[in-house]
């Protein structure tokens, strides 16, 4: 578990516990063992600990998290390591993660690869770095990059560790020679000022400030999440308490976090994401069948999804021919595509060089011909079988007999959709989230054509373009909006029950999910529900009115309908269940001008119907009803003296509005009488009691 060789005065001790070498109970008992040996050994001067294979120590064992402890604990094997005389040097390749990291600072000195990464990953598995990393790096970094380091789990690497202290030098070539070559080069200087518990904590003086800016940051960044606070705390505790008592609260902290269901829950989710790589469907898995290699892909339709595929793709380094059919969506397209990349690095999330690679890649076109020697294609138009249908015949026919087609539908059978090619085996669904280029999920589906090699190849693609990637059979709906299905329908049936978007929205943000169903639905686009829904009836024979109640004997509810027919498309028209600051804006808010508007408007109207026909002589009598029949707050003046408030043009022409859109609730008709005193600007001194009206 632990390789142990001297290489002159240099003692060399390389964990070897594949694939990333975490410190399992037989590396710490090997570590323990080892580094006594060298100890004792006369002849060794310095130590250097490195990892064999692909990574120095990626952190503890996970998997022993849920087993009762065995001694000895990490922290006692490391503090061997400080207290000897002898330097000891971490020699970094790889991930240096988690208690990896603690080893690393618990040695004198650390060196690594230019490409290796450091990090404390922990608050990603629901605790904290809890063999001393969150007392020892701060009195390396100072408080603010390490409350950034632990509370984030971020990795970074060797040059912004270097530039923070956290390695001392950075090396080219073979780790272990590298090692022995920096432990020559140490080996009779003091230590003393290399024991990272003798130092105190540079910005310890700015401790209640950093806490409390971190603090806010993670309750809002991570709402819900224990582990991020913990982490705030026990970093704040190595600039306020000394060494040994930060260790003790950071040692409170971790059995808490442990012990937490969150924690667990946690931890099954990052197995999880990799159990899910290991695939399998009818006649291949994961180890039988091998990707074919891709390199250059289409992207059919430069809508919302389509232009965050095409980003994906690109970032990753494809070539991306983007093809729509109208010259204006297209340039569109192109613009949206630019402006993610920008936008992103801007955000520092991708490297300027990366999205340099990007706009050379992109080949926008309007030609189906330019595709014909693409690896693989991926359509992203609409949810409509027979549009679908109609592009992967015509893609059948005119792309090589290798090139992989791919429909990135949310629901339609991709059966269905095969069978309009002549290589089924070819054809599959890969099914990304909205946006695209940021949800990590992606839902490839297979038919009961589809190859295993195809299977294979999309996994592939997924994971190169960074996705967590889900191998699926083709059913309504596949997994995630099939089980998303009783989930939307449940929140559309509350409403028409007597719910309210925010009420179902905030119970399911106070669960933890970032955004509840309505959000979600006006990010995605409501234009999206609707079709689904009228393809699925359609599929079954049946055409969809607004009055449908049931299909095929289930309930439903027709409301994306209601949406849809309003123009109420979601974040893209600025309204959907909410109300947006501008199309495509993202600031939520209840659509309060038009529950407003559509309340008080449509009454002011019926008022000057009222006046018109005589049936109120004039508006006091109208106004001093509602004060005193409808509790009508008195610091309003009553409806009518409200309208003149407001301007008499301006709600005419947004009851205008409302009766275009709502042509069959006759109370939108405007007022004859409305419309004449608009258009001649009458004051209201001339149209309410005493004054002789002269229309
Ligand atoms: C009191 C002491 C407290 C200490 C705290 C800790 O140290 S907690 C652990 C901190 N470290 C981590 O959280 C690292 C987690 N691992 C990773 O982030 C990645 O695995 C990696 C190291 C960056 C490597 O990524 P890569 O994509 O190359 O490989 P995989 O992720 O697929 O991993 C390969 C297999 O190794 C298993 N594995 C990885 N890390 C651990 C671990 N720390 N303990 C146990 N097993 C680990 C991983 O599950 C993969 O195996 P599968 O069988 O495929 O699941």
């Amino acid at each position: 578990m632990v390789d142990y060789s001297v290489h002159g005065q240099v003692a060399v001790l390389e964990v070897n516990n594949p694939p990333v070498n975490a410190f399992s109970h037989n590396v710490r008992v090997g570590l323990d063992r080892s580094i006594d040996k060298a100890i004792k050994d006369t002849n060794v001067k310095a130590i250097v600990i490195c990892g064999k294979g692909r990574t120095f120590p990626a952190g503890a064992d996970i998997r022993e998290f849920d087993q009762p402890h065995k001694e000895p604990s990490l922290t006692l094997v490391f503090e061997k390591l400080e207290k000897t005389t002898k330097p000891v040097v971490a020699a970094i390749h790889g991930t240096c993660l988690g208690g990896g990291l603690e080893c690393a600072l618990f040695c004198h000195y650390r060196i690594a690869q230019k490409t290796a990464r450091v990090g404390f990953p922990e608050v990603q598995i629901g605790i904290l770095p809890g063999a001393a990393g969150t007392q020892r790096l701060p009195r390396l970094t100072g408080l603010h990059v390490a409350m950034d380091m632990i509370t984030s789990g971020r990795h970074i690497f060797a040059p912004e560790a270097l530039k923070y202290g956290i390695i001392d030098e950075m090396f080219t070539g073979d780790v272990i020679n590298a090692g022995i070559k920096f432990a020559k080069s140490v080996m009779n200087k003091p230590l003393e000022d290399r024991c990272l518990m003798n130092k105190t904590v540079k910005d310890a003086d700015q401790a209640d400030q950093i806490a409390d800016e971190f603090m806010s940051l993670v309750k809002r960044k991570y709402k819900g999440f224990e582990a991020p606070i913990d982490c705030v705390k026990a970093v704040k505790a190595s600039a306020t308490l000394p060494y040994r008592e930060g260790l003790k609260m950071e040692s409170r902290l971790m059995q808490k976090l442990l012990l937490s269901g969150q924690s667990a829950a946690q931890r099954y989710a990052f197995f999880s994401e990799r159990a899910v790589s290991r695939w399998k469907m009818p006649g291949g898995n994961f180890q039988t069948a091998k990707p074919l290699p891709i390199k250059s892909t289409a992207v059919i339709g430069a809508g919302t999804m389509g232009t965050g595929i095409a980003v994906c793709l690109l970032n990753a380094g494809y070539q991306v021919y983007l093809l729509e059919q109208n010259q204006k969506f297209l340039e569109n397209g192109v613009k949206t595509i630019r402006g993610i990349i920008e936008g992103s690095v801007r955000l520092g999330k991708t490297p300027m060089a990366v999205a340099q690679k990007a706009a050379t890649l992109l080949k926008p076109t309007m030609k189906y011909e330019d595709l014909a020697d693409v690896d693989l294609v991926i359509e992203a138009v609409y949810e409509n079988l027979s549009l679908k249908r109609e592009i992967f015949s015509k893609l059948d026919k005119l792309c090589k007999p290798t090139t992989l087609l791919c429909s990135n539908t949310s629901s339609l059978d991709i059966d269905r959709i095969g069978t309009a090619t002549k290589r089924g085996d070819k054809v599959a669904g890969m099914h990304f989230f909205a946006p695209a280029y940021y949800m990590r999920l992606l839902e490839n589906i297979y038919s009961t054509q589809t190859s295993p090699t195809t299977a294979a190849t999309i996994m592939d693609v997924g994971r190169k373009i960074g996705k967590v990637s889900v191998l699926v059979k083709s059913c309504q709906g596949f997994l995630a909006n099939r089980m998303r299905g009783p989930f939307a329908v449940e929140a559309y049936f509350l409403l028409e029950e007597g719910s309210t978007p925010q009420e179902v929205d905030s119970v399911m943000e106070n669960l933890g999910m970032p955004m509840g169903p309505f959000k979600t639905g006006d990010l995605s686009g409501l234009d999206i529900g609707y079709k689904i829904q009228t393809e699925l009836a359609k599929s079954k024979g049946v055409e969809l009115s607004v009055d449908s109640k049931f299909l095929m004997g289930e309930r439903i509810s027709t409301l994306t309908r209601t949406m849809y027919d309003n123009g109420r498309l979601g974040r893209k028209t600025g309204k959907g269940w909410y109300r947006y600051e501008k199309p495509g804006g993202k600031l939520a808010t209840p659509d309060e001008e038009e529950i407003l508007e559509r309340l008080m408007y449509s009454c002011i109207n019926e008022g000057f119907k009222i006046l018109e026909e005589g049936v109120a002589a004039t508006p006091e009598d109208i106004d001093i009803s509602w004060i005193y029949g409808f509790s009508w707050p008195k610091y309003l003046g009553g409806p009518m003296y409200y309208a003149n408030r407001i301007g008499l043009d301006k709600i005419y022409q947004r009851i205008c509005y409302y009766h275009e859109n709502f042509p069959y609730s006759s109370h939108w008709i405007p007022s004859r009488l409305l419309l004449k005193l608009s258009e001649n600007k009458v004051p209201m001194s001339q149209w309410c009691s005493g004054t002789d009206s002269k229309l």
